[in-house]
């Protein structure tokens, strides 16, 4: 676990000596890929999206990056956007493509570790070095390393370069799906984080207490119903899933988000079986990358390394 300074890595652990709080630090790379090259929606940089010209860096076991992968595969990116991915175990070098089951080597520049790509994109960049990211192979540049957005990009951007139909953040719903976000963002997606990288009792307990309030809300939310927006599949269904299907395996114990489990909470299991039996999504599931990235990268929160057994995997 590190981070770039000028340039040069670091091997430092998140600060939290102020307050016990973790804070999330805002993604670095913030340009735009889209079918026809244009500006973002907010005036970013635009690039255009052209078969292979671009590739995904992913790690298994991370949900931010978990969420480009459903995306690529519901849209049927697998040919147009090559993927490569990280090794499991994320310590003193930060992401390292040593190998590993499912790591490829790296082919842009043979690197070994994430940060030189940052470094190749950015020479002297100071910053998180992290999962998904978006590398472009013509320029050598970084287009954009945040998950929201990247997930937005791919939910149009190949529309005319044979990707399959599918939209996940359908014009008519973006208000209800924007306001299901926030509060899944900060209370579910980041809250587990925030619980398990706490390290005082206070800022454990700020973040535990909401985070099972929201997985109460969402179980009245899915009682009954398929989907959190409407009646089809959308990127807040995505953004929910990737979190579950880590909760029992992972944050239940490791980041001691306890009260309950997803096994517990009938709606919620049967959402996330859901989206499990949806065609491409469970090839997007590793759980042995999940396992053994948690167990093994923070070694501050499990010295031993040792990776528990169970739990029995329900899916
Ligand atoms: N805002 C980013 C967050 C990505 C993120 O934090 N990824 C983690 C892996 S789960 C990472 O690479 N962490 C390395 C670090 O923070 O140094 C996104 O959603 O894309």
């Amino acid at each position: 676990m590190g981070l770039l300074i000028e340039g040069e890595w670091h091997d430092k652990w998140y600060d939290t000596s102020g307050d016990g709080r973790f804070k999330r630090e805002e993604a670095s790379f913030r340009d735009w890929l889209s079918a026809d090259g244009g500006p973002g929606p907010d005036g970013q940089r635009g690039y255009r999206a052209e078969p292979g010209r671009y590739r995904l860096y992913v790690s298994y076991a991370c949900p931010w990056a978990h969420r480009t992968l459903i995306v690529r595969a519901l849209k049927g990116l697998d040919d147009l956007l090559p993927v490569s991915v990280v090794h499991w175990r994320m310590r003193e070098h930060g992401w390292t493509f040593e190998p590993g089951p499912g790591v490829g080597p790296e082919p842009v520049m043979g690197a070994r570790y994430l940060h030189q790509l940052y470094t190749r994109a950015r020479p002297g960049m100071t910053g998180r070095v992290t999962v998904p990211l978006l590398w472009d192979q013509q320029t050598d540049s970084i287009v954009n390393n945040e998950s929201s957005e990247i997930i937005r990009m791919l939910n149009t951007a190949y529309d005319g370069l044979g990707a399959k139909p599918g939209d996940f953040y359908p014009g008519p719903l973006r208000a209800r799906i924007d306001t299901v976000n926030e509060r899944v963002y900060h209370t579910v997606n980041n809250g587990v984080y925030r619980a398990g990288f706490a390290t005082t009792q206070e800022a454990y307990e700020e973040a535990v207490l909401p985070l099972f309030e929201t997985l109460d809300w969402l179980e009245q939310q899915l009682s009954g119903r398929d989907w959190l927006v409407g009646d089809a599949m959308t990127e807040a269904d995505i953004r929910l899933f990737t979190t579950l299907i880590r909760f029992d395996p992972v944050y239940h114990g490791h980041f001691k988000c306890n009260l309950r489990r997803i096994a517990d909470y009938p709606a919620l299991h049967a959402f996330t079986a859901r989206m499990m039996g949806v065609p491409g999504i469970r090839d997007t599931v590793h759980f042995d990358h999940i396992k053994r990235h948690y167990y093994q990268s923070h070694t501050t929160i499990n010295p031993t390394g040792v990776v528990p057994v169970g739990p029995e995997q329900p899916f």
